[in-house]
């Protein structure tokens, strides 16, 4: 039997880190599986990825396949300050990535490695549009749960009420899911949400759902079954999550933190076993300082080790520099741990940690149920406030200490001792580690080889190689010249384009 050429795909990714990780863990598995792949974003991300992880100009080998970086401008100074406001910032990088991306793909297809398939994730819905432009196929992916996706699905087409000025507290049925009260709906569809562009940016994912052939989700079917059946029958649905585990490339070392994760791994191996809280709030929900003092003295006042994440905002940003209340560290003394960034995948698998106060982030709520993490929910905007309801009330995983920003309440130290209290100690707590074990046990057996998301996965690259050969048909060009002209690159005359390739295997053409 012939061996391939290698099938190249682009993804394109919206510059967030709740963005990039996902992407970029779906191009590791997707290499993995034997495929080139491309993944780009705006160069002033792409310089803090490559001053924070470990990606350079290489081609870096992850399993049967490769996957390298291209990053684009994006039209704007360095110290533009309008790239923290979406409003401006995601107009401008439609305009330009509709320019600067047939550019790259153009490049590409001369250097030896036409591409074949796009790939975007939410946000720059006008990747689709790039990708129908050139007669190349295009797929989505989500990276919230299947049960956010359904409720943007069911705003967008108008199919059930949703909170309205005219009725707010208004709760809402969709099907396969719970009830969500008012205040469990995805908050960018209130209409008094301070993110309007938001709302607008996924709004603009929906009007081109046709495009993509593919929607890929970062959740898997043990997890939100009735609810991915009911949806796959609507949409072209596949889900091939959780995307942070990767069994056939678990040392893939390709990362994409905008900022290096502070060492905490050697604190946390000197605590005892269940003993520590770990407190993060992702990478853009920002608490106001009276919120931050009240959980400072609720982690105090609670006895437990803690290890907490208090990421500085953007200079930009316009959030106010948080401080710890007076005598907070020296009071917590070696029982608690301040970073600015964690290596979090690290943090949720160790044994001393106990439970993750998140603000419910897709990824973070992830990370947390495949690592088998009960934990303490602190939502505050868009997906998390229904990540919340789910990890409480349906994987029933989690305490709640509230409902979200809408809810404009001071969660007291008090609450924050008691949820604590209740997630580390006593039976509430043991039966949410439990149901975590049990969630971390279907999320392995998922991604495992044959697993839900694994057979996924292994379909969504079999239909990308299949409409590669169309595509390359289409183009005049076939299978085996790309894949030789990649292989003389990686193997002469383009590796100083490319950089030193550490290439374990051989790239392999037609034979
Ligand atoms: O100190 C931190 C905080 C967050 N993260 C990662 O950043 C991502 C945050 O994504 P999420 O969807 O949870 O929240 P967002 O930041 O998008 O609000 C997750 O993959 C986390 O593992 C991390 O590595 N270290
Ligand atoms: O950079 C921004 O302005 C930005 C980044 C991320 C945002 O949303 C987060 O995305 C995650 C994946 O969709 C989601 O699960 C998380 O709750 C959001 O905070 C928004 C803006």
């Amino acid at each position: 039997m012939g061996s391939e050429a290698l099938v190249h795909v682009l993804l394109v990714s919206f510059p967030g880190q709740g963005h990039v990780n996902p992407l970029l863990r779906l191009g590791k598995r997707l290499a993995s599986k034997g495929l080139l792949v491309t993944f780009t974003t705006p160069e002033s991300i792409g310089k803090a990825m490559r001053k924070a992880s470990n990606i350079g100009e290489e081609l870096s080998p992850v399993g049967d396949g490769f996957i390298r970086f291209e990053f684009f401008e994006d039209g704007w100074d360095e110290d533009e300050t309008r790239r923290q406001d979406l409003d401006q910032y995601l107009p401008q990088l439609e305009k330009v990535g509709k320019v600067l991306i047939p550019e790259m793909i153009r490049r590409n297809a001369e250097q030896g490695r036409p591409i074949s398939c796009l790939i975007n994730n939410p946000f720059i819905p006008w990747v689709s549009d790039v990708a129908d432009s050139l007669g190349l196929p295009s797929a989505m992916l989500w990276v919230q749960s299947c049960a956010c996706f359904t409720s943007y699905y069911y705003y967008y087409h108008g199919l059930v009420p949703f909170p309205s000025e005219t009725a707010m507290e208004i709760d809402v049925q969709l099907p396969c899911m719970p009830l969500l009260k008012h205040d469990e709906v995805p908050s960018f569809l209130y209409p008094t949400t301070p993110y309007p562009f938001l709302r607008r940016a996924i709004m603009g994912q929906y009007k081109n759902l046709d495009k993509p052939f593919c929607i890929l989700m970062d959740t898997f079917q043990e997890l939100e079954h009735e609810i991915i059946e009911y949806m796959s029958k609507i949409s072209p649905i596949k889900t091939v999550g959780p995307l942070f585990k990767n069994p056939k490339a678990p040392n893939a070392t390709v990362k994409g933190d905008f900022m290096k994760a502070d060492d905490c791994v050697g604190w946390l191996d000197s605590k005892p076993a269940s003993s520590i809280v770990y407190v993060s709030f992702g990478s853009v929900v920002y608490l106001k300082q009276d919120q931050w003092d009240e959980i400072a003295y609720g982690l105090l006042n609670s006895g437990v080790n803690f290890l907490w994440v208090m990421k500085p905002p953007h200079k930009d940003s316009g959030y106010e520099v948080l401080k710890m209340p007076e005598g907070f560290l020296e009071k917590a003394g070696d029982r608690g741990k301040v970073v600015q960034w964690s290596p979090q995948e690290q943090v949720l698998a160790h044994p001393s940690v106990a439970c993750f106060v998140t603000h419910c982030g897709w990824n973070s709520t992830m990370e947390a149920l495949t690592s088998g993490m009960p934990v303490v929910a602190f939502p505050q905007w868009g997906d998390q406030v229904t990540d919340a309801k789910y990890l409480v009330d349906v994987f029933k995983v989690g305490v709640r200490m509230c409902r979200g920003e809408a809810e404009n309440k001071l969660i007291t130290r008090d609450v924050v001792e008691q949820c604590l209290r209740e997630a580390t100690s006593g039976p509430k707590a043991e039966e949410m580690k439990q149901n975590a074990k049990k969630w971390s046990a279907a999320a392995e057996a998922a991604v495992a080889e044959g697993g839900s998301s694994d057979r996924n996965i292994q379909a969504f690259v079999d239909e990308v190689k299949r409409r590669s050969l169309e595509v390359l048909a289409a183009s005049g060009k076939s299978t085996a010249n790309g894949g030789a002209d990649l292989a003389n690159k990686v193997a002469g005359n383009g590796v100083a384009e490319l950089g030193e390739p550490k290439v374990n295997g051989e790239l392999k053409v037609v034979s």
